[in-house]
């Protein structure tokens, strides 16, 4: 790696508005110069909306094209993360350390990154992704339960990794709360600190606050980083007013491929920075065809912003809650905006997916109880 390298045991140091210099000495390098550093993710948010089923051919393919057109980090893992593959959140088709060795193997100059829950990806996970060649530690808490991240942060550094807290549903807690959490893990040993818009709820100015108080309390000693989704569309605008902001790592995914109506997509952010001279070292060339030729081709269903999930980015709820809720609402014969609504009103987070069969069944009968009156009411009146 060039110039650009950032070394896992390096703590970088951003200030509020880096230099050009400062900028470019701690991000890694990958293509070309960069302002800023995009993590394509793909081949983890992009799991939910494959319901987990991508094969290693897809994966390779992926990872080659991402490489090829100088994507700096590609993350890759179960959707939720290290160990997601469960009843729960459903059961990945490839063993996940398959995925990720495939991917370090396809990889020339980009890095592998994983994704952890703490609680549900264990230290076991982190250090058998390790030894599968991931080099990249992103640690996933709600935003207010950054303390859960601590003893992963101090596993990843251990192991030499280059750690990135993820502080999702980033919309539930106020820029200063954010802020707090950022600090516990920036203290833990993270060395970026992501705003995650899980649900998609942060509209322009909401997004931006939230960033500029997590670099007014983390910036001097660790990057920020915006993680977007498409709910009310607002992923590719947020993310281009958190770069203003300071922030210098954001993600994407092909094609929007994530949950909910899906990430930003990874060529439009690209397009998107190169048109406003912000270089974010990609060969637009290359990523565009990575969306079009290789990732579109095999997907099921574009994420798009549907009912359902403009509802999910209106009511705060988490993206990845969207396919469980469609299932659901096709089971229990209930609409899914109706349940994500509910979801929303009763706020609940990552983890709690089994709590949507229980909406749905609550509506199902309330449905039940409605067409039993109607039915009594039209009795009574003949
Ligand atoms: C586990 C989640 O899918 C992480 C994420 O991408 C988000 O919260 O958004
Ligand atoms: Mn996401």
């Amino acid at each position: 790696m060039g110039e650009m390298t950032i070394r896992p045991e390096d703590t970088p140091v951003v200030t509020d508005q880096p230099s050009e210099s400062e900028v470019r000495a701690h991000l890694p390098a990958g293509g070309g110069p960069a302002d800023l550093r995009i993590t394509d993710s793909t081949l983890r948010d992009g799991s939910h909306a494959m319901q987990h089923q991508y094969t290693e051919e897809q994966v390779r393919g992926v990872v080659h094209a991402l490489d090829t057109a100088g994507v700096q980090v590609i993350e890759v893992s179960h959707g939720d993360g290290l160990g997601g593959s469960s009843f729960n959140y459903g059961f990945s088709k490839v063993e996940e350390l398959q995925l990720i060795r495939a991917a370090v193997d396809e990889a020339t100059r980009a890095r592998i990154a994983v994704l952890i829950l703490p609680g549900l990806g264990t230290l076991h996970g982190l250090r058998a992704a390790h030894d599968a060649g991931a080099s990249v530690a992103r640690v996933a808490t709600h935003c207010t339960e950054a303390d859960v991240s601590v003893q992963h942060f101090g596993a990843a550094r251990e192991l030499g990794m280059e750690t990135v807290g993820f502080l999702m549903l980033a919309h539930k807690a106020s820029p200063r709360k954010l802020a707090e959490q950022a600090r516990t893990m920036v203290d833990a040993g993270a060395q970026c600190v992501y705003v995650v818009d899980s649900a998609g709820a942060l509209v322009l100015d909401t997004a931006q606050q939230r960033i500029e108080a997590v670099l007014a309390e983390v910036g001097g000693q660790a990057q920020v980083g915006f993680h977007g989704h498409q709910n009310l569309s607002m992923g590719v605008a947020n993310s281009v007013l958190a770069y203003q902001a300071g922030a210098r790592q954001i993600d994407g995914a092909l094609c929007a491929l994530g949950a909910g109506a899906g990430n930003s997509p990874t060529e439009v952010l690209a397009a998107t920075y190169e048109r406003m001279g912000i270089r974010t070292g990609i060969d637009l060339g290359e990523v565009l065809s990575a969306a079009e030729d290789v990732v579109r081709p095999f997907i099921p269903r574009l994420p798009w912003m549907d009912r359902a999930s403009i509802t999910q980015g209106y009511a705060g709820v988490y993206s990845s809650f969207l396919l469980h809720a469609e299932r659901a609402a096709e089971r229990y014969g209930v609409p899914a905006h109706a349940i994500l609504t509910k979801v929303g009103e009763a706020g609940y987070v990552g983890g709690q997916e089994d709590m949507i069969i229980d909406i749905a069944i609550q509506l199902a009968e309330e449905r039940e109880l409605e067409l039993e009156h109607g039915d009594l009411a039209g009795a009574g009146a003949r």
